[in-house]
Order: C-alpha cells, then structure tokens, then sequence
C-alpha cells in the first residue's frame, strides 16, 4: 500500500479517521507545517524573505502554520492571504491567529520582493477555476523567477485529476501529506509540481484499510513480487518462451526491437515468428532471437500448441488487416497472452467489440478470470478502440484507462509522458519514470517486448504490464539525452542492477 495515491476525497476520509482515531486536527496542520519547513531547510537554506500566501481553507492553515515556524527561525516572513484572521474558522483561524500578526491582503504581493514564496492558496479543496484577483497574481508569480514551494498541491491543479482548473502555480516543489494524490503524477499537474516530497504527517497506513485506495504510483513496490530471478539450478524454459510477428520484408525492425527487449527483459527465449517474405532479411539481423516462419493462422496455431510459447506480441510493424484480425484471434484462442500494440490494435478500429469478445472468452479461462491480454494504445490507438472514452474530456486519465479495460476484459496501457495502466477490476497504476527522450521512434515496441517479457516470466498480466512500463521509463532516465529505441534494451542490465539494490 505505500504506492498507494489518494484522491482529495480519500484523503480527506484519511485525515476524519485519523482525528476521529485522537488526534486533533490542529496537530496534523503543525506537523504538516513542520514538514513544509523541513522540506524549505533542506532546499532553501539561503533565503532570507519568505512570503505565505494564504488561501481561505487548510491549505491556508497550513501556510500561517509555516509562517510561524519560519519565522521564529529567523527569517522575514510576510503572509499575504485571501481572508483576514478573524474571518476563517477551524483549524486554518487557530493556525492564523497564532501568527501574530494580521498578514496583508494578496493584492500587495509583489514576487519580486522575496526569496521564496509558500503557496498555500488551495489544495485539496480546490472546487472550481481560479479567476479574477487569484488568477492575476498567479500570472505574475509565473512570470517571476522566484522559487516556489507550493503546499499540498501547486494551487489551481485538481489532485484527482491534474488538471489545471483555469489557471495554476509552477511550482519548483511541492509538499503534499501522508500520500501522493492522482494529480502529482498526472499531466499537467505533474508538470506543475517541481520536485514532490511526500511527509509523514502522523495518520497510520491503517486507515488505507478502510479507504481501500484504486489508484497507485508505478513503483516496484506494486510489482517486485511479481518478477523472477534466475533459479540457481535454473533452466531457460523456466524464464518463458516469448514470440514477436514480424511483418512483411519492408517492416521488420519493430518485431526485432520488440524481441531484443523481449529476451533483456528477461525471457529465457525469444522467437521471432516472420512471413516467408521476410526471412531473409529477419535472418540476417538475429542472433540470440530465433526465428521461425509463419505466413498463415493453421500455422501460427500449430505452432502455439507448444505451451512453451507463452507470451506475444502482435502489431509492431506487422499492418493492418485483416491477417492481424485472424493472429490475434488465434492467440487469444490458446494458452498464451497476448501483447495487442500498434496496428494489431488499429485491426479492430471499425469492430472493437469482436475483439473485446475474444478477450472476455481467453480470460474466462484463465484462473480467477485473468486478463489473458495487453492493450498498448498511445492516445491515437486508444481512441480507435474506444471513441466514447476518449472524448470525454472531463475524465481523469486512470478513470478512462480503468472504464476501457472493463470494458475489454484486458489490462490497457495508455501511453504517453503520464502513462496509465488499468486492470478490469478497476486497479489503476500511473507511471513515475521516463523522460520525454522516450518520444521517439521504435520505443512503442521495445515496450511491447518488455511487457511480453514479464509476462513470459510468468509475471500477473497487470504487474507485468506495470514492471514493462517502469523499466521502459528508467532505461530512459539511465541512459539521458541522445536516447533511440535500440538503446532501451542495452540499458536493461543496469536497469535490474538498481532493482536489486532496492
Ligand atoms: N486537518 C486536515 O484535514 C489537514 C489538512 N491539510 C491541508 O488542508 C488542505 C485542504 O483543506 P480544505 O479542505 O480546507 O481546502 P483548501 O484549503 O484547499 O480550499 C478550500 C477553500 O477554498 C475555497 N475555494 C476552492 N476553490 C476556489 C477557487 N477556485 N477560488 C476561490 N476559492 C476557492 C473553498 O470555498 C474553501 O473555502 C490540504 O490541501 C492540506 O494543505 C493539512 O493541514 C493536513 C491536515
Ligand atoms: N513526452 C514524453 N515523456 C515521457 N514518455 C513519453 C513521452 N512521449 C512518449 N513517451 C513514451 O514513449 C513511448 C512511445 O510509444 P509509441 O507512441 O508507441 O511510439 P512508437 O510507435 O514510435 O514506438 C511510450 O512508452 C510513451 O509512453
Ligand atoms: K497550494
């Protein structure tokens, strides 16, 4: 549960059990101020003139709470805020009282006047767009080199959704309380936030229990005990035996990205299955992969009848039609799960259902129901599949992933700098590695053969497809600027040595 992230509702239900549980709220707005000065200490030691904005809720509470601690440390606070003292109540009015004195109205803030600006204008309570005198001043503090530290949330992005509700605060960092929300790893919100630090504020993990948490950062610790080592006394059977379809001669590196990632991500055999047409030029290119031919579906079937081949990945550069239609049919028909990606997943584009049908029959069989398949759409795939979804723009991005993968009866995986993996049972992951050096061509596949992989390894279709997209992302990060497809794979060794070390 430590990757567990909690929507505003959530952890507001994670503060009430708390205080109902003893602890008084005035306590966990000290500590949350304690945490907001830690984090400041550590990365601001330097500066002198602190300005808090306070807003009208906690969030304000929370900034006269720092403020006090800030300056009884010496350093020149000003509090600028939306209510005067005597106009807030709970916690945020005892917090504001204690200050000792009246602070101004946001109206005399001036960024250029200070070192550091504390935000604490809205957070979790942000419930519609910031506009007039909020929005004008978070323009000009935008437009002003001066750090800042926003608290809980960067004010003006929704922590479910990480949307911007009009206009937002970029913050250089940001400290939220006891778990990370949607909105920290959502785009934009993630965008926003700068560097995150989540404080420990006093509520005991315990409550999770009866919040019961859907959504989750993509962290080994939601996957670790899903991937294998080798066994000492191992055998290469016993790592899976993964497939990748090539397509025709012209379209071959896709297929072999996807199995080079495959056999670094750790399957003890890759098999790249090619049309005749492109044997050759496939046999040239592969080494450690092997290669078989397969040009039609009695074939493929047959060849699948070796439950050995447990895992494949259907689409990179394979085309469009209905050959793609019939393979996957075919694969879902057997004991294999099946990677859909790229134009596997554009095959179905005018019948979506029949796919999602065959799905729903392969995880029948699986035990509890499993998904048996992985959709790997980036956002225009995704659309194809499911038009409704994807237009509806209010939804929050784990909520779309999570209705598609009901929906298909198989874990989807919507790619993009904030991508999100969905499970039918309604779990839902945002990833947390990657860098926008992994917009490039080829790195769709080396993900397919990641995820082929874990799954070949034996990995539950859900963590496996999290573990891919995680390594995929820290590969990325390894190995920095100057990134292309073929360098994933290369990186995966130091990518399981940092694993290991924890
Ligand atoms: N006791 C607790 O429950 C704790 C709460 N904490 C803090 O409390 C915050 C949540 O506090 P609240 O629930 O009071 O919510 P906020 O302080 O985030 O905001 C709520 C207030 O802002 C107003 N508002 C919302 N959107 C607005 C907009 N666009 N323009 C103008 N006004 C707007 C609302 O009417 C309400 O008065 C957290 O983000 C966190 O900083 C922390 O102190 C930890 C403990
Ligand atoms: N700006 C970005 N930041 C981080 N990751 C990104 C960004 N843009 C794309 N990606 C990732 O790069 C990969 C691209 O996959 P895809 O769109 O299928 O490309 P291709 O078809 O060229 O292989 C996905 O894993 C996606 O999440
Ligand atoms: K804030």
């Amino acid at each position: 549960m430590s990757a567990a992230l909690l929507t505003p509702a959530e952890m507001a239900r994670a503060d009430a059990l708390t205080i109902a549980a003893g602890t008084p709220g005035i306590l966990l707005m000290e500590r949350a101020a304690a945490a907001i000065v830690e984090a400041i200490e550590a990365a601001f030691p330097d500066a002198v003139r602190v300005a808090c904005l306070a807003g009208p809720g906690n969030n304000g509470g929370d900034a006269w709470a720092a403020a006090a601690i800030l300056q009884r440390r010496g350093r020149a606070v000003a509090v600028f805020r939306l209510q005067p003292p005597e106009k807030l109540s709970g916690d945020a009015a005892i917090a504001a009282q204690a200050f000792g004195n009246e602070g101004a109205p946001l109206a005399a803030f001036r960024p250029e006047a200070f070192d550091l600006v504390v935000d604490g204008l809205f957070g979790a309570g942000l419930s519609r767009a910031l506009e007039g005198e909020v929005a004008g001043m978070v323009d000009r503090l935008n437009a002003d080199p001066v750090p800042v530290l926003s608290i809980d949330l960067p004010s003006g992005i929704s922590g479910l959704t990480g949307e911007r509700l009009g206009m937002a605060v970029t913050a250089t960092a940001t400290v939220t309380f006891f778990r990370a929300k949607p909105g920290h790893w959502l785009e934009p919100g993630r965008s926003h936030c700068g560097s995150v630090t989540v404080a420990d504020i006093g509520i005991a993990p315990v409550v999770l229990d009866a919040i019961g948490p859907r959504t989750f950062a993509n962290e080994p610790a939601l996957w670790r005990d899903q991937l294998r080592t080798p066994a000492d006394a191992g055998h290469k059977y016993d790592r899976g035996h993964a497939v990748v379809v090539s397509g025709g001669a012209a379209q071959t590196g896709a297929a072999r990205l996807a199995a080079t990632a495959a056999l670094r991500g750790g399957a003890g055999l890759v098999t790249v299955l090619s049309p005749s047409s492109a044997v050759l030029v496939n046999a040239t290119h592969l080494t450690a992969v092997m290669l078989k031919r397969c040009d039609d579906r009695a074939t493929l079937t047959e060849l699948l009848g070796d439950r050995r081949l447990n895992a494949l990945v259907l689409g990179p550069g394979f085309g469009v039609g209905a050959q793609a239609r019939d393979y996957a049919e075919a694969v879902l028909a057997s004991e294999a799960r099946l990677v859909l990606d790229a134009d596997g997943i554009t095959s179905f584009a005018e019948d979506p259902a029949a796919l999602f049908a065959l799905a729903a029959q392969a995880a029948d069989r699986r035990t509890k129901g499993e998904a048996a398949m992985v959709l790997t759409p980036h956002a225009g795939e995704f659309k194809r599949l499911f038009p409704d979804l994807a237009a509806a723009d209010a939804m929050a991005k784990p909520e779309t992933a999570r209705q598609a993968a009901a929906r298909a009866r198989s874990i989807v995986l919507l790619k993009g700098r904030d991508t999100v993996i969905a499970a039918p049972d309604g779990r839902a992951a945002i990833n947390t590695t990657g860098t926008p050096w992994l917009a490039t061509a080829g790195s769709g596949d080396v993900l397919s053969g990641l995820v082929a992989a874990a799954l070949a390894q034996g990995a539950a279709t859900f963590e496996a497809a999290c573990a891919a997209v995680w390594m995929h992302g820290k590969a990325a990060e390894m190995f920095g600027p100057g990134l292309i497809a073929e360098d994933l794979p290369a990186m995966l060794p130091k990518v399981f040595a940092r694993l290991a070390a924890g």
